[in-house]
């Protein structure tokens, strides 16, 4: 069997794609890597949440998959859109790493003082603007090397960053703060990555690829994860983030939506053993008990 593996062709999707390979390998497959430059690669001067076509990382990636020049495309799942087009399928996602956010500095920085920091996302800009109103922020986009050079080049003092990504890149010793779980909530889907196929896939490689990749228990946390987004109906320019554990057979579901501001935030949590039933429930509470106007007011 030889498994053609599609993916965007930054260092750290280059780290994801090589570490489905190498799981494919290990259970004796063949494989082979097809990098692709997406539109969301090329388009760096524009923050991501004002490019606004969704799939900006996917699109060209999807193509390849129906017209089999790939048979799998490795992805971040927090890049995924929360609703796939009918077509395609997520089967698998691998053990997640620790989902938090954190920041990186070339020193130590004292978050008390008017620093710098880099970051494009809506829900980091809202949680700073919450918990560290004195600190200035900086749009950054592009890959993790580019951020760091400008941070470098003296554009803002720290980057405020996925651990996952830093961690596969190997910057833990730029690490100067993990901002708290319960302060910056994850984003739905940061820290795993995800194997997407088109639905005509050949039965005996999709089977395969779940059983070498998929991790059953971070697999059930993404589909809580992900029917809540689906229902929240964000899009990466709403501030909504979503986190589920297990603990034992239950899930505990943490999640909900802040303005851009980060003057009003719903945050609620809630527990069961159905992954979509209780994103969907997490979804309609969040969105009733106030979740509905602060998206009224974002689309405004
Ligand atoms: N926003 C882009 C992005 N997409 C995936 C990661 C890495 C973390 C992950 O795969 O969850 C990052 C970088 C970041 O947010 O710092």
């Amino acid at each position: 069997m030889k498994i053609r593996i599609g993916t965007r062709v930054s260092l750290l999707a280059m780290w994801q794609a090589n570490y489905i390979k190498s799981r494919l390998e290990a259970a004796g497959a063949e494989t082979e890597i097809v990098g692709m430059e997406t539109k969301g690669d090329k388009v760096l001067d524009v923050a991501l949440s004002k490019i606004g076509s969704k799939g900006v990382f996917t699109e060209e990636l999807e193509e390849k998959l129906l017209n089999g020049e790939i048979h799998i495309a490795v992805h971040s799942a927090k890049d995924m859109q929360s609703s796939l087009a009918e077509d395609f399928e997520l089967i698998a996602f691998t053990e997640r790493e620790y989902p938090g956010d954190v920041l990186v500095a070339d020193r130590a920085l004292d978050l008390s003082a008017p620093i710098t920091i880099g970051t494009s996302s809506v829900r980091r800009i809202a949680f700073f603007k919450k918990h560290y109103p004195h600190i200035k922020l900086v749009n950054m986009r592009g890959n993790l090397q580019t951020r760091i050079q400008k941070m470098r080049s003296g554009q803002c003092d720290g980057l405020a960053l996925a651990y996952a990504g830093v961690h596969r890149m190997e910057y833990d010793e730029l690490i100067v703060h993990r901002f708290p779980l319960d302060q910056f909530i994850p984003p739905v889907g940061q820290g795993t990555v995800t194997v997407e196929i088109a639905k005509n896939l050949d039965e005996n490689i999709k089977t395969f690829v779940k059983n070498t990749c998929n991790d059953e228990n971070t697999y059930k946390c993404l589909q809580a994860e992900r029917a809540f987004l689906k229902e929240m109906n964000g899009g990466c320019s709403i501030p909504v983030f979503g986190h589920a554990t297990l603990e034992g057979e239950e899930i505990l579901f943490k999640g909900g939506i802040t303005n851009l501001e980060g003057t009003e935030e719903v945050s609620m949590e809630f527990r069961g053993t159905d992954p979509i039933l209780l994103g969907q429930h997490a979804a309609e509470q969040v969105l009733q008990n106030g979740g509905a106007e602060i998206l009224k007011q974002i689309r405004a």
